[in-house]
Order: C-alpha cells, then structure tokens, then sequence
C-alpha cells in the first residue's frame, strides 16, 4: 500500500486496508461536530478511529500543525491506535496524531504545569507515583489523621466513613476547590489532609493517577495560557472505551475542550463495561451527549466475529442491555463443528493434556499458530498457568503467562512499553539477518524521537550512518544473545543509550519519575535473559521475547480489544466467579468480553474440582438459553 504525502481532497478520500465501512461508520469517519458512537464488540470501533485519523490527516480537514488527540485506558490500546494509523498514513500525516492512556496525558500535564498550580495544591517536581490501596486508606482514616477540630466532627464521625467513600467521593470525586474547602465537612477536612500530607509533608511528594488526574484539571482550570496552548494544539479528539471513563477524567476533558471548536468523538460499548470497580461513571456517553451536543452514532456490523458466534453474543448482549439490537456479522465460519461448547474435566491435570491436544490439533488443521488462541482465566492466572504450561510444553506448545511480572513489571506491560519496544526493534536490526523491514521501522521511530522531520532527507541520511555504524557496533560486541543477566543489562543499556533516556522521556513523561524507567530497564534485562536461555540464536531469543510462538495465558480485564481465532475460557465455576454474586452486572460483563474475543470459537471447560457451578447458574443458564451444549470429555 503506497501511502501518500500530499493532500487528498475529502470527496476523493477513501478507507484505507479494508474493503467498506458500513454506512454510519463512514458518517463519523467525516463528521464534522460531535459523536458518540455506541457498537458491540468486533464492530470495528477503533477501526473507525484510525480511518477518521487517516481521513481529517489526508485530507488536511485536521489541518496542521494543528493535531489530533486520541486517549485511550490501556497502553497496548493507545499503541495498537497509532499503529493502525502509521499502517494507513505517510509519516509526515501520521506524526500528527498523538495517541496515549488518560493515565500518561494528566501525568503529562502536571510534570509541564503543575509548578503553575496554587500553592496548596503544588507537588514538588519530583513527586513519585502511589497506588494506594484500601489498607492504606483505612490506615489514614483510622490511625494517621488523628481527630479533627471539634468545629468539624468527631472522630466517630470520622470513622463512619466507608473507605470506598473516602476515595472515590471525597479524594477524587470532584473537582478540586482552589482554594481548599471553604467549610468542610469532617470527610473534607479528611480529604483535605490526605491531600496536604501527600503534596507536602513527607519527604518526597506522593500522588496516585487519581490525584494526578484531579491536579491536572485544576491546573488547567486556574491557567488559561495552559488551557489555551492545549485547545490550539488539538483540532480533534478521539476517546476508545469510553463506557469505562472514569468522572475524573471526563471533567478534564470538559474543562480542556467545552465549548471550543475542537471536534470529539467517543467511542465505545456499555455492555463491555468492566471497570466500574475502578471509578468509571454510570453512563458517560448521556452526560457527553448532552454536554457536548454529541450526535449518537450506532453500528451495526460485526466484523470479527462468524455468524454463529454473533447470535450467541446476541443473547449475552440482551442480558446486558434488553435493547441490544443484533449485529450483522460479516466473517465467514471457517470451522467445521460446534462454534461453542462448555467441555467437562475430571480432573485440572487431564483439562491441561487434552487442550493442549485439541490446540496442537487445530493448529495442524487450520494453520494457525499459537497467538491464534487465547487462554482466558477470570483471576489468578498463574495458579492456573502452573498445570497448563507443562502440557502444552509436552505437546510442543510453549505458553506464557501474559499476566505474569518480570523483575516489577508485569510482562504484557512490558511488551506495549516504548523502551521494551525499541530495543527489540534495534536488536532485531543489528542482530537478524534479514533486516530490511526492521531497518524502517528503526529509522522511523529513533528519527522521530531525534525530532528529525521525514522530509529532511540530508538530516535522515546522516541519521541513517549513525544508525548503520551502532547496529555494526552491537553486533560486533553482543554476537550471542546474552548467557547471563548481567551481559543482558549491558546489551539494553547499550541500545537505550544509543535511543537515548533523555529522549525518551521527554516523549514518555512516566519514564521521568519514580524509577519507572529503571524498572520497565530492569524488567527488559530481566526477560531478555531469559528468553535467551536455550536459544540457538539471536532470531529466537528476540522470537521468546515477543513471545511470537508461544500461546498466551492472560485474565479477562488483560484481553479487552484484542481478538483471537479461538478463545478458551478455562474454570467456568464459582470458585473463580466468587464475587458473581455482589456485582452480576460487571461479572455478565466481563464474560461477554471474554466470549467476543473469538471470530471463530469459544471453548469454556468445567471441572468440579474447582468448585460447583450454582452461584453463577445465571451464566450457564445464558450459553443453555442460546443452544451451548455441555460435553463430558474426560
Ligand atoms: N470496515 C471493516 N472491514 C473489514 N474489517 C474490519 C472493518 N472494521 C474493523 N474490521 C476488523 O474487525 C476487527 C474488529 O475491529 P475493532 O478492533 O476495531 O473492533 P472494536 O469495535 O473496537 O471491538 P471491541 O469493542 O470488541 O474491542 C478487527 O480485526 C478489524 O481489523
């Protein structure tokens, strides 16, 4: 696909690597005011958003150097945008878009403008990143803020408050007062304390995301030359899984972008809300609607799933949404047999032996390769990954456990991570023989953070000798892929030194505090050494270290957005469904994205050992409503 660097006027513009798109999805891909857009699974929802991205960049409807915004809840997802995106568009178009997680735009924000912020509310410049959790709330409220001012409560009137209360109402539930709580109540004036001892009482100063997100609003509310650069900068946003939007968030959006001439569109599914439990609102898309003016869009198609797992999805969806209309699905079946099934075990051991079985099995059959399929657990993945991983490595399948951590860093984090991502880029470059591909790749994403513009040809060419001489250099010093841990720090300090830290920082605000850096460098030393071990080469140790071959493990909340050719959902009991019963609803949830990361299949296997299966009857009782049949195998 040739990508164009000239304009192409809009009644020419067409979508780009897909055939169609349906006809309100083209709608949206040329609006020209507000949208939300309300689809089921697989209705290519963040296709839309990387061909609206083509559209207003080629078209220069987004013209420059104004750019577009896209923030999204997961790193993988905000990577997985721009590369669609770079896929679609010239360099020099897809350089406009700037696509991150909520998490890292506020954080972005604070370490530029925080020292603008009032007094009360100023975090020293090197704060460090908290992730309080309810012991530590519990601890403060009952322990570290003592008793408050008679005027104010009690400390029973303190101790009245929920933990739950505290945090989301109080800490973050609204925004912030400049001038601190006029007349607070005693849950304020606990707020209030919290807050001040993070900010300034302690040696260093500690924020969570929240508290980020909360500073990086009132920030932008009392600095209107910071409000103002932002609101030049982007003629657009784009918002993906907007149903898991937290109040925190939308009120930095409003206050960033109501009521100017930027252009939003907020993308997303209400029956794939599985976030609730972390602060996402009731029902964003009504409040956006009407703040916004925003237009609602629906699509109808499905574009990943056969037609028989649409009608089954059909049923889950109902239970979620009693609207739910059924989508079109637009992929052919490819298998032959049931498309569903709930599959009986005796025992964990035999489940493992006889799903690495069937895996190996359709893989021969249907050509497919290990990143084909999915293994979904609800929770505790690595109890699960301990029986699993031995048969499928008997069966000559290597697995790997995607919610497992190397060094502190979990790995599926690791993978979406820039540095993990570039020194395997530069790896594979100086180390592979063929390299050509590679060979772009490097020069477009150390280029582009050496801020060396794709028209610069003298400035590339330059670029691209340096570039030569260091993959020569690495090659010459690192022949072999690491033997110990220590030559594998050495290889990552090489590469990243020759990326560059401050480089990267200056791109990935995060990297800049808390040692987030160090540790996302230690963790790549860590699993590079490791996907080392018993590698006959440097090809497949950089293989391992993706992960390319191995079939990957991961728990419901890890696979939102992904898709596979088959999904099998392992330990559809209470035990792994203990908390069904306090919240159905986020539960039901989670099970329809499970299931709707399938095109062609979905295996859920049972086994009594792990516990009954009545406390989530209603889910059984949906797969029975839609004809998925229960089979004894072993
Ligand atoms: N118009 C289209 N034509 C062909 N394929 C498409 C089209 N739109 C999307 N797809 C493909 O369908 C699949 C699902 O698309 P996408 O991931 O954008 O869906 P989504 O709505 O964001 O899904 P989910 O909410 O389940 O994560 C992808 O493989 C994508 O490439």
């Amino acid at each position: 696909m040739a990508l164009l660097a000239r304009r192409v006027r809009p009644d020419d513009w067409k979508p780009i690597g897909v055939d169609a798109l349906e006809a309100n999805a083209m709608k949206v891909v040329v609006s020209t005011d507000n949208r939300s857009v309300i689809a089921g699974p697989g209705a290519g929802k963040t296709e839309l958003l990387a061909q609206r991205a083509a559209y207003l960049l080629q078209t220069g409807m987004a013209p420059p150097p104004r750019r577009i915004l896209a923030i999204s809840f997961k790193r993988d997802a905000a990577t997985n945008l721009a590369a669609r995106v770079r896929q679609r568009c010239h360099r020099s178009h897809a350089g406009r878009l700037d696509s991150m997680t909520f998490d890292a735009f506020a954080k972005g924000l604070v370490d530029r403008f925080g020292q603008a912020l009032p007094e009360r509310w100023r975090p020293r410049p090197d704060y460090e990143l908290m992730f309080p959790n309810d012991t530590a709330f519990r601890g403060f409220l009952f322990q570290d803020v003592g008793t408050p001012p008679k005027a104010i409560g009690s400390y029973a009137d303190l101790q009245a408050i929920s933990i739950k209360t505290f945090e989301r109402s109080l800490l973050v539930g609204s925004p912030l007062p400049v001038m601190g709580w006029p007349d607070p109540t005693v849950g304020q004036w606990a707020a209030d304390r919290f807050w001040q001892s993070s900010l300034h009482e302690g040696k260093k100063t500690f924020l969570s995301f929240s508290m980020i997100g909360r500073l990086a609003e009132l920030l932008l509310r009392v600095n209107p030359i910071a409000r103002e650069a932002l609101r030049l900068t982007y003629s657009h946003l784009f918002m993906d899984e907007f149903q898991d939007t937290t109040q925190i968030q939308y009120d930095l959006v409003r206050t960033i972008f109501l009521g100017t001439d930027a252009v939003i569109t907020a993308v997303g599914d209400n029956k794939q809300q599985i976030m609730r439990w972390a602060m996402a609102m009731d029902d964003p898309f009504s409040a956006f609607d009407a703040d916004f003016s925003g237009k609602r869009t629906p699509l109808y198609n499905n574009y990943r799933s056969s037609p028989e797992l649409v009608r089954i999805q059909h049923v889950l969806a109902q239970a979620l949404d009693a609207r739910a209309v059924e989508p079109v699905s637009k992929t052919a079946a490819t298998i032959a047999g049931e498309s569903c099934a709930i599959w009986d075990f005796s025992s964990p051991e035999i489940e493992a032996q006889r799903l690495a079985r069937f895996v190996a099995a359709e893989m021969k059959a249907h050509a497919l390769g290990p990143r084909d399929f999915v293994l979904l657990v609800r929770q505790k993945a690595v109890d699960y990954a301990a029986v699993l991983e031995p048969a499928f490595r008997a069966a000559g399948i290597p697995l790997r456990n995607e919610a497992g951590t190397v060094g502190a860093v979990m790995l599926q984090e690791l993978l979406a991570e820039e540095a993990s991502e570039l020194l395997v880029k530069v790896l594979r470059l100086a180390m592979t023989k063929r390299a050509g591909r590679h060979w772009t790749e490097c020069q477009e994403a150390l280029g582009a953070l050496r801020g060396i513009s794709p028209e610069d040809e003298a400035a590339q060419a330059i670029f691209a000798r340096e570039l030569d001489a260091e993959a020569t250099q690495l090659s010459a010093d690192h022949p072999e892929p690491p033997a110990s841990k220590a030559d594998a720090r050495t290889i990552v300090d090489d590469v990243l030194g020759f990326v560059g830290r401050e480089r990267l920082i200056a791109v990935h605000p995060a990297y800049a505090q808390g040692g987030w850096f160090e540790k996302v460098v230690e963790a790549a030393a860590v699993h590079l050494h490791g996907s080392s071990a018993g590698a006959a080469d440097w090809t497949e140790a950089l293989d391992t270290y993706e992960g390319l071959y191995a079939i990957p493990l991961m728990t419901i909340h890890k696979s939102k957005g992904l898709e596979y050719h088959s999904v099998i959902f392992v330990g559809l009991d209470d035990g792994a469904w203990w908390s069904f019963a306090g919240d159905q609803v986020e539960a039901t949830a989670g099970f329809f994205v499970a299931f709707t990361r399938a095109k062609q299949r979905v295996v859920f296997t049972y086994c009594a050992k792990r516990g009954a299966r009545t406390k989530i009857a209603t889910l059984y009782g949906l797969l029975s409503k839609a004809g998925v049949q229960t089979i004894q195998i072993a």
